[in-house]
């Protein structure tokens, strides 16, 4: 992003357009990553309680200067998201979505001072926004309304957790009357197109889909028809980018709620695998963000405070900016980060074998890998992206290390070679058979095709058989330790795992002791099982 000609977006409304309003004050519905009216816990509990209500998005310019983590792409999809949005409010009668621009607790006291009232979803955030999430509420008085499906009210969140959500789940979604209230709006001359030029909002990524639940109901409608097909798809990179649902960034912005998925689903596909696949993806969707509102460290610091600094010392930029450009001499590895660069998106899989190869292989530093991620996903969501970076790492001290083979998943996953092909075009004359591991072509075969490994493209930056034995000896010479750190409960909340301290402490009972790694803890991956949350 780079600022456009208009930069000077003041902060808006303005004090003196809030107090214009006419009538009597009521509520704002401060709207955040929950942009949908429907099974929406504050705009019902807003509508409920107040005769008016005022529904805004304030755009923070924190997310658009050069602190913003975002790519342009994700912003633009957030854009449609708001647009869709303000048509929703209209819709059922109301006047709209009013766009402020600021700071949002600048924003929000204008309305306080001037007696309205404002609730907003409660959402775990990242140090930022609960840090002024914290202020909203203590300053101004902002209510945050729960109802995520997240336990909040207890001590230990993850007892019983499972049936929690499930209850979550199938309880009925918040309703709210639009007749029964007036939907109030405020001109203030922001909006998502003047954002834009004002900071140079421009991506350049290709295939990102439209935001907004309209495009989210659509897609969910359509792959509930096809639910069948989604086990063979979800591993292929190219099976899944049309055979799993796609909806990871309408529920990351929350077009449709992860309730509303799961009744939809409920109710209308075919009982059968896929079905209970997917089902069970909503309720990681849940786990991954539990652990975030249970400990918001797991965005910047080693969740087992034993691998704190793993790989630092190893830290080279050219690695780093190798695995980024994918060039890396893996195919697999390099095709997928050049179609994250290029389309914001990736399967589970393929993001699994990134973060894999980039800190098992590569050795690199976690969070330079989970902040790119982080920026370049249309679905990034601070919640997932880094609990999972930190999961695919073996940063928890669990057993079971997840250490993918990037050529295995070649041979695996495109025997064909067809996605290879299409995002690094210059292996595509080399015969399938050595996609895997081109660098093993024989010279007279590259010769002949025109392809010379070393020139059109890499070598592997690192012998992987060696760099895997160095990483599996590394981190087993202190995997007892860091199994060990589990037993202790402050580090056993924070890991927050599904079968809650008990689960964190019989790991730490087994495997707690300082020897090296018992030979069956790093296995060869698989796709994570629905053992892994129960
Ligand atoms: C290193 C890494 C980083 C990731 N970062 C993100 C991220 O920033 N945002 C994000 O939404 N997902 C993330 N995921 C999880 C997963 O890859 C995506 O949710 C999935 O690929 C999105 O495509 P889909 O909506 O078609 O998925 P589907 O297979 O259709 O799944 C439906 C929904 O279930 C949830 N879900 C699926 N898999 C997982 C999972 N493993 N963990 C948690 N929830 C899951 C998502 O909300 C998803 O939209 C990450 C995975 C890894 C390994």
């Amino acid at each position: 992003m780079t600022a456009g000609d208009d930069a000077a977006l003041s902060s808006a409304p303005e004090a003196e357009t809030v107090r214009s309003l006419a009538g009597p004050p009521g509520t704002v519905v401060w709207h955040r990553k929950d942009l949908r009216i429907a099974d929406h816990p504050a705009l019902a509990a807003a509508a409920h309680e107040s005769d008016r209500i005022l529904p805004l998005f304030v755009f923070d310019p924190a997310f658009y200067d050069e602190r913003g983590a975002a790519c342009d792409a994700r912003i633009e999809f957030l854009h449609d998201c708001l647009r869709d949005l303000d048509r929703q409010y209209r819709d059922v009668g109301g006047a709209g979505l009013t766009y402020g621009h600021g700071d949002p607790l600048d924003v929000l006291a204008r309305f306080v001072d001037a007696g309205w009232d404002v609730v907003a979803s409660a959402t775990p955030t990242g140090r930022y926004g609960r840090r002024r999430d914290e202020r909203a509420r203590e300053r101004l008085g902002v209510d945050f309304a729960a109802g995520d499906g997240l336990v909040r009210d207890a001590a230990r969140t993850r007892e019983n957790w499972s049936d929690r959500v499930e209850s979550w789940f199938a309880a009925d979604p918040f309703d709210w009357d639009p007749r029964s209230v007036a939907v109030e709006r405020v001109e203030t001359g922001v909006d998502p197109d003047r954002v834009s030029d004002a900071y140079g909002v421009a991506s350049t990524k290709t295939g990102v889909p439209t935001g907004g639940r309209e495009a989210a109901r659509e897609r969910l409608r359509e792959f509930t028809e096809s639910i069948a097909e989604y086990p063979g798809s979800i591993s292929s990179p190219l099976d899944a980018r049309e055979g799993t649902s796609g909806l990871s960034a309408y529920l990351r912005f929350g077009c449709l709620s992860v309730r509303e998925v799961h009744r939809y689903v409920d109710e209308r596909a075919p009982d059968g695998r896929g079905k209970s696949m997917f089902v069970s993806r909503l309720f990681w969707n849940r786990h991954y963000t539990q652990k975030l509102l249970d400990w918001p460290g797991w965005l910047d610091r080693a969740v087992n405070p034993v691998y704190e600094g793993f790989n630092r010392d190893r830290h080279d930029p050219d690695l780093v900016a190798a695995w980024k450009r994918g060039e890396t001499g893996f195919p697999m590895v390099d095709a997928s980060m050049r179609c994250l660069r290029e389309t914001g998106w990736l399967n589970f899989r393929m993001r699994a074998l990134c973060a894999s190869v980039y800190f098992h292989i590569l050795q690199q530093p976690w969070r330079i890998g989970a902040d790119h991620f982080y920026e370049h996903l249309i679905d990034g969501d601070a919640a997932i992206n880094y609990t999972q970076w930190q999961s695919q790492c073996g940063l928890v001290g669990r057993p079971g290390l997840r250490l993918y083979d990037p050529r295995k998943q070649v041979r695996d996953q495109d025997p064909d070679g067809e996605f290879v092909s299409r995002w690094v075009p210059e292996l595509d004359p080399l015969p399938t058979a050595h996609l895997d591991a081109p660098e093993k072509t024989p010279l007279a075969v590259q010769r002949e095709v025109g392809v010379r490994i070393g020139e059109e493209y890499p070598y592997p930056v690192v012998e992987y058989e060696s760099a895997r034995g160095e990483f599996r000896e590394r981190y087993g010479a202190v995997y007892g330790a860091a199994a060990a750190r589990l037993g202790g409960e402050a580090i056993a909340r924070r890991a927050s795992l599904s079968g809650g301290i008990e689960a964190a402490r019989s790991i730490a009972a087994e495997h707690g002791q300082p020897a090296a790694l018992r030979g069956d803890d790093v296995a060869e991956s698989q796709q994570t099982g629905l053992d892994d949350f129960e």
